[in-house]
């Protein structure tokens, strides 16, 4: 499906993004471990999510979804599952395949695991080797590195584990096994990365200890269900405040988008930039910070971005390498080898396609180097099947002269399905 957006609009109003991928996955998972039942409200209806959703059925767990993004679900208890009669498909969701194999390990029964052909291409091992040192036998293609897995656990010896990445799916999936091991199981990483799976476990009644970098869960907790309203997702937001600050005479308003500290460094980045950017009404909802974001078009100047703060906007790099090409002089973004292991390697699509709209942008083996400021050319992009490519791309096309379109468009499905349908709101 092709998608084409027009250069020179302003854009003015109040939108509210949908809900946030990372917290829905973990409301439905957690809520399945848990007794009784839980209400979710601004479930993101996206399809990483709805890949979660019928992964946990296939698993026994009855999970309506209702109208206005709500979920309802009745977990069954930390030994409810129930062993699936097929092959688990995750689609296109590395949360839900790595955070889910966290839990498979830690039931008695046989499960095999797999997705789509970028799932199949990202690698596995970061978390069957903690989980296999907890006891789980995990098979897998290239020796347990790459999807398919076939798994098959029980309970679980409690670790200390030094993860050697900063990556909240690979904490996770530690963490949601270590629920099933008597004792407490221990994850520390290099750079704290985002910190939801702790928080919505303690939301739902799990001991949850975090000392700087390191994080301490207790086996066989009691998990009670819980009503819980997740905030609108920063990195969805993340591509209207860009595009907000990038084309000129643009006011928006972006209602109660979550905030969490390990999620927002592309605020910190973008007023570092220059952008105008205010948070109004901060609050916390079901455990997690939320606020209002008001921004307003701004110059934006070139920044250096690296070390701790790369896991707080790891997602958003393709959009700020877009603010990056029309600020003021040369953005190099570091430390984050890791873009290589998304959707696509988007040190490699963002550099192709940022490319196209006659932008100098040098692939760096950590991050990219952008020389910003000219301006862009509409271009014909391909969004390589990664939803966060379609997008950013799109946002760049809102600040290139001409008309922009992205073929591909269908990946915005995973995170986003409504982007064309606010970006039309609010587009003058
Ligand atoms: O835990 C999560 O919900 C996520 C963690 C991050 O991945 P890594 O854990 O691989 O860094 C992020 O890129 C992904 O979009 C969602
Ligand atoms: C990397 C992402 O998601 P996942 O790892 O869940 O596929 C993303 O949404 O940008």
């Amino acid at each position: 499906m092709k998608y084409s957006v027009s250069g020179g609009v302003k854009l003015r109003g109040t939108i509210a993004v949908p809900g946030d991928k990372s917290i829905s996955h973990r409301a439905v998972m957690i809520g399945s471990l848990a007794e009784g039942p839980t209400r979710i409200e601004n479930f993101l209806m996206g399809a990483d999510c709805l890949s979660t959703i019928r992964c946990f059925r296939a698993m026994g767990i009855e999970i309506s979804i209702e109208k206005d993004n709500i979920v309802t679900l009745v977990g069954k208890g930390l030994r409810g599952l129930q062993e699936p009669g097929d092959i688990l498909d995750v689609g296109n969701s590395g949360t839900t395949i790595r955070l889910m194999t966290g839990i498979l390990s830690g039931q008695p029964f046989f499960s095999s695991v797999t997705g789509d052909e970028s799932i199949r291409k990202r690698p596995m091992d970061r978390v069957t080797i903690p989980l296999t040192r907890m006891g789980a036998h995990i098979w897998g293609r290239e020796n347990g590195r790459l999807a398919p897995l076939a798994i098959k656990g029980g309970e679980l010896y409690p670790i200390d584990f030094v993860s050697p990445v900063a990556s909240a799916q690979v904490k996770s999936a530690v963490l949601l096994a270590g629920l099933f091991a008597s004792g407490q199981t221990r994850v520390e990483e290099p750079v704290k990365s985002r910190d939801h799976t702790e928080r919505m476990l303690r939301y739902f009644g799990a001991d949850i200890e975090v000392e700087g970098n390191r994080t301490t869960v207790t086996g066989f907790p009691e998990l009670t269900g819980r009503e819980v309203r997740v905030p609108g997702d920063i990195s969805s937001a993340a591509f209207f405040i860009v595009a907000g600050l990038t084309t000129p005479g643009s006011e928006l308003m972006l209602r109660e988008v979550g905030l969490n500290p390990t999620r927002d460094g592309i605020i910190d980045v973008l007023r570092q930039m220059g952008g105008r950017i205010e948070i109004l009404n901060e609050r916390e909802v079901s455990g997690e910070p939320v606020g209002d974001i008001l921004v307003k078009s701004s110059l934006l100047r070139g920044v250096e971005i690296d070390g701790a703060i790369i896991p707080r906007l790891i997602d958003e790099i393709p959009v700020l390498a877009v603010a990056a090409a029309v600020a003021d002089g040369e953005t190099v973004i570091r430390d984050a080898a890791e873009l290589k292991v998304k959707e696509t390697n988007r040190i490699a699509t963002v550099t192709m396609e940022l490319a196209k709209f006659g932008v100098e942008v040098d692939e760096l083996p950590d991050g990219l180097r952008i020389k910003g400021g000219r301006k862009l050319q509409a271009a014909f992009c391909d969004s390589h099947g990664d939803h966060r490519i379609a997008m950013a791309m799109a946002v760049a096309g809102l600040v290139a002269e001409g008309e922009t379109t992205i073929d591909g468009w269908e990946a915005t499905d995973v995170s986003f399905p409504n982007f064309g349908e606010l970006l039309e709101k609010i587009a003058r």
